[in-house]
């Protein structure tokens, strides 16, 4: 018998787990110590579906950043689990985990990071020169093209507006085919008409290449051109929402101020 969904989600019980680039699993993470400590994520779950664009979002304080860096292995976290695809990182040593998030996962963040001295062809290949490989010169190619940067290869990043800089981010992100891309406040930086490219952007790579992308925003805008918004509040998630639009996040926001739902999120 097949398994049917409303909204074109996986079920809640996949048949394998494969179908999720990522997972959090009753996460729990507390920075600092003592009476200092903070348990910014309080038995988090949540399910990242491949192929799809999922935004995280959730008053200030709530846990998004946290979440984001254990899914993508940047810290460690204190119980739970925390997969990607079908390895768990909780499982692997610090070494490890670099060289997954070096090979599997790409990253844009609101500081574009670029490195002032190499040029925009040079920033976007990073990742691959680092590990020894060089790109593929047809998606390379694509991308450029995709991303309209072909007259600014050339270019260093003091010479490109920040716009032009987070796209350079964007390629860099994708130039290795990563199975998932965390953008965390990728439009911070940028107005609204460069911020409105760079999700489209995002969200045309999910549906054209199948790219798997989380990105943390605050804004209902940036959003809505995710196809899942979950939602944080004290470290755990909320509640979620299919093909969002602003109006839809933005009453879902207004929510989280009543009582929680507390259901884990396909975990
Ligand atoms: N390195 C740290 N040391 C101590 N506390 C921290 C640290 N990082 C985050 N926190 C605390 O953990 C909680 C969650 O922080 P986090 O940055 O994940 O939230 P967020 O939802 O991303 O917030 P924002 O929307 O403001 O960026 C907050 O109370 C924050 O103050």
């Amino acid at each position: 018998m097949t398994t049917t969904t409303t909204d074109g989600q996986p079920a809640t019980a996949p048949a394998t787990t494969t179908s999720f680039a990522a997972r959090a699993i009753d996460v729990v993470k507390t920075h600092g110590r003592g009476e200092a400590a903070v348990r910014a994520l309080d038995g988090a779950s949540v399910a990242i579906p491949t192929g799809r664009f999922t935004a995280v979002m959730g008053p200030s304080g709530s846990g998004k950043s946290t979440l984001v860096h254990a899914l993508a292995g940047l810290d460690g976290i204190d119980s739970g689990r925390v997969l990607v695809g079908d390895t768990d990182l909780t499982e692997l040593s610090e070494r490890e985990r670099t060289l997954l998030r070096r090979e599997r996962l790409g990253f844009v963040f609101q500081a574009f990071n670029l490195v002032p001295s190499l040029t925009a062809a040079e920033n976007i290949a990073l990742p691959l020169t680092l590990a020894g490989k060089r790109p593929d010169p047809a998606w390379l190619a694509e991308l450029v093209e995709v991303l309209g940067l072909g007259p600014r290869l050339g270019h260093r990043p003091s010479q490109l507006s920040g716009g032009q800089q987070q796209r350079v981010a964007v390629g860099r992100a994708l130039v290795a085919r990563p199975e998932l891309v965390f953008a965390d406040e990728p439009t911070g930086n940028l107005d609204s008409r460069a911020g409105a490219a760079l999700l489209s952007f995002l969200r045309d790579a999910t549906r054209t290449f199948g790219q798997t992308t989380v990105m943390v925003t605050h804004d209902p805008v940036a959003a809505a051109y995710a196809d899942r918004v979950v939602f944080l509040a004290d470290g755990r998630i909320v509640d979620e929402l299919a093909d969002p639009t602003a109006e839809t996040v933005l009453a879902r926001l207004a929510r989280l101020d009543t009582p929680r739902i507390d259901e884990p999120v396909g975990a």
